[in-house]
């Protein structure tokens, strides 16, 4: 079954709620409207009212089945200040809160930590490093999982399917927060029907080169297996040896994951960005996230580039992370 027809039916009926905090922008109205009428999920954009109205209006959207809160003068704001300083510990004085709450991905992150809503999808307009902080600071990492990191599902036809991580977030990770990405993906990629096959990606396959950057991968695919010893995972490839199987014939014949890896962890940000993009661009992949793994709640963070269409799935995605045990 294609992923979205399997995700649609998991989430149908269950109502979750999902707020957008770029609520002016028409491919974020656009996907909201959609959302809705779809009956998938329960849409809230952030914004003044007025401001949002119109740019729907311009567009050509009916806004009747989607919810409008305006960061700036909302009920909940007393409560959330509150919360926001609880939960910063110190870290944020109540004026600070003050005005941080009042900020869109601010406003949208205490909504979903303060099960006001079931996730949040920001990041159409703003860059990451906004989108992603206010997660980072509030909703925080599941326990046993250090490091959030971004991975893309890359889906191209009906069938082909892989994930990618880490693509978004952490810029240069070490051996530790490597083999902890690989192993969150592999949980990931089995949420979206992908069977996973990790491949730690190099620019050298099995020794064929010597140095530091090298040296992390060996590391880190060293420690995946300690995390998670029943892993199909095996490094360090390159991706040529990861995802052909006459080249991994020649470069890994041991390896048990070259040739068919499904799962492609990047070594660093540089070359995990980079990589998605090429197979998006050039490869015709649809690339669908960067899907936040490891926070205790899901929040999602679109790439600038994203249409409506891309909203629209990250949408369904965001909110079937609310069904996973
Ligand atoms: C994600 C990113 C914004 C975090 O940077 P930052 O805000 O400067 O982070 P800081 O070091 O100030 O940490 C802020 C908080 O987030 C936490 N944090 C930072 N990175 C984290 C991670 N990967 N996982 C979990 N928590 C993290 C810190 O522990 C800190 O928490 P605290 O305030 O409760 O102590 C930064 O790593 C970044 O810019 N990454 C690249 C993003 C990007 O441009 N990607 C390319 C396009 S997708
Ligand atoms: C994920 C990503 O690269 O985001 P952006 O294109 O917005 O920088």
């Amino acid at each position: 079954m294609d992923l979205f027809e399997s995700l649609r039916k998991k989430i149908d009926g269950k109502h979750l709620r999902i707020v957008f905090p770029e609520g002016t922008d028409a491919r974020i109205i656009g996907a909201a409207v959609r959302l809705a009428s779809d009956g998938l999920i329960q849409p809230t954009l952030l914004g003044d009212p007025a401001a949002i109205t119109a740019a729907a209006t311009t567009a050509g959207f009916d806004l009747s089945r989607v919810t409008l809160r305006d960061p700036t003068n909302d009920p909940l704001h007393d409560d959330m200040v509150a919360a926001f300083v609880a939960r910063r510990k110190g870290k944020a004085t109540p004026e600070q809160a003050e005005q941080q709450v009042q900020d869109p991905n601010y406003f949208g992150t205490m909504l979903v930590y303060m099960d006001e809503a079931d996730g949040m999808v920001s990041g159409a307009v703003h860059s990451t490093a906004d989108t992603v902080r206010p997660a980072l600071q509030i909703i925080k990492t599941r326990p046993g999982v250090s490091r959030t990191s971004g991975a893309f599902i890359m889906q191209r036809g009906r069938d082909e399917r892989y994930l990618f991580a880490d693509n978004a977030i952490n810029i240069d990770p070490d051996a530790q927060e490597l083999a902890e990405i690989a192993v969150e993906s592999a949980k990931t990629a089995a949420l979206f029907d992908i069977d996973p096959k990790v491949a730690m990606l190099s620019f050298s396959t099995k020794g064929s080169a010597k140095a530091p950057q090298v040296d992390k991968v060996v590391a880190a695919t060293a420690r995946a297996h300690e995390l998670a010893p029943e892993l199909a995972l095996d490094g360090e490839l390159q991706f040529d040896a990861a995802f052909v199987p006459t080249v991994a014939k020649l470069k890994a014949p041991a390896s048990p994951v070259a040739g068919n890896a499904t799962v492609f962890i990047f070594p660093d940000l540089q070359s995990g960005n980079i990589g998605y993009k090429i197979a998006q661009r050039f490869g015709n992949f649809e690339a669908i996230g960067p899907i936040l793994q490891g926070l205790n709640k899901p929040v999602s963070d679109l790439s600038r580039g994203a249409n409506e269409e891309d909203v629209y799935k990250l949408a369904i995605i965001t909110a079937a992370q609310n069904l996973i045990e």
